[in-house]
């Protein structure tokens, strides 16, 4: 499903975060957004999945407008986000967290074929499923917020830093989750500070910089072109 953001400005009451923000997410793809910390990355997740307002400019989903929707329509228009930081319930188990997420989009014994198939592409899930959330290692968290994602059965999935904090081995994982969900013909934006692993991670990818777009392109180039790695990770090698 395609995601288009035309001319996107969003603030926080006087101070402007997003500048005229154009970008798109092809249909079956992985976007990455990057940028450095402050850069505007959360805020843009966040008006995508409703739960900000524009100032000025339009997110449209197959050419339906999202932007005037509420968080709640916006899922259900196939439109989920993973946040920051995972945001899993700690004291809750792994079972009750996928429960939580289904409540807004599937109910009853559909919901419970859903989380069946959660536990099928993520077996650590299944054995962990009575363990609180917050005893799981950080991987494991973050494939129960992605879990709970997909159970809303999104047709383009936000994810906000899924990398943070993850050791390199349990990137690689992450990496992997998240091109079988674009084979499964779900298509992915991703926001990250991490550079290298989201540019590895996507077909193409936009530079955020003081709220503003400075670079687009195709992932691979990106990552190639001396003067952006310069830009973007300060280094030239
Ligand atoms: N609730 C808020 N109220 C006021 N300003 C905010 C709020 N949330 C974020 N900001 C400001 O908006 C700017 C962009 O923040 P945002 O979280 O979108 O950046 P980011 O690129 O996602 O960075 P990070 O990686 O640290 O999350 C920052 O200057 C931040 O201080």
């Amino acid at each position: 499903m395609s995601l288009t953001i035309d001319k996107l400005s969003v603030g926080y009451g006087a101070v402007d975060v997003l500048h005229d923000v154009d970008l798109e997410v092809p249909s079956g793809s992985i976007v990455a957004l990057v940028g450095r910390n402050g850069a505007g990355k959360s805020t843009l997740m966040r008006t995508v999945a409703g739960l900000m307002k524009p100032r000025s400019g339009e997110v449209t989903l197959e050419g339906r407008r999202l932007t005037a929707r509420r968080p709640a329509a916006v899922v259900r228009s196939g439109v989920v986000l993973v946040p920051e930081g995972r945001q899993i319930f700690a004291k809750l188990t792994v079972e009750e967290n996928l429960r939580m997420g289904c409540f807004v989009s599937v109910r009853g014994p559909a919901a419970e074929a859903r989380r069946a198939e959660m536990y099928e592409l993520f077996p650590i899930l299944g054995e962990r499923r009575h363990h609180p959330g917050g005893s799981l290692s950080g991987g494991q968290q973050q494939m129960l917020a992605i879990a709970r994602a997909l159970l809303a059965n999104p047709r383009l999935l936000l994810m906000d830093e899924p990398f943070l904090g993850l050791a390199p081995g349990v990137i690689v994982e992450v990496r992997n989750v998240i091109a079988d969900i674009r084979e499964r013909g779900t298509s992915v934006l991703l926001v990250e500070q991490s550079v290298q692993a989201a540019l590895a991670t996507a077909d193409s990818a936009y530079l955020l910089s003081s709220g503003r777009i400075v670079a687009s392109g195709r992932a691979d180039q990106m990552l190639n072109d001396a003067s952006l790695r310069k830009t973007m990770l300060g280094t030239s090698t």
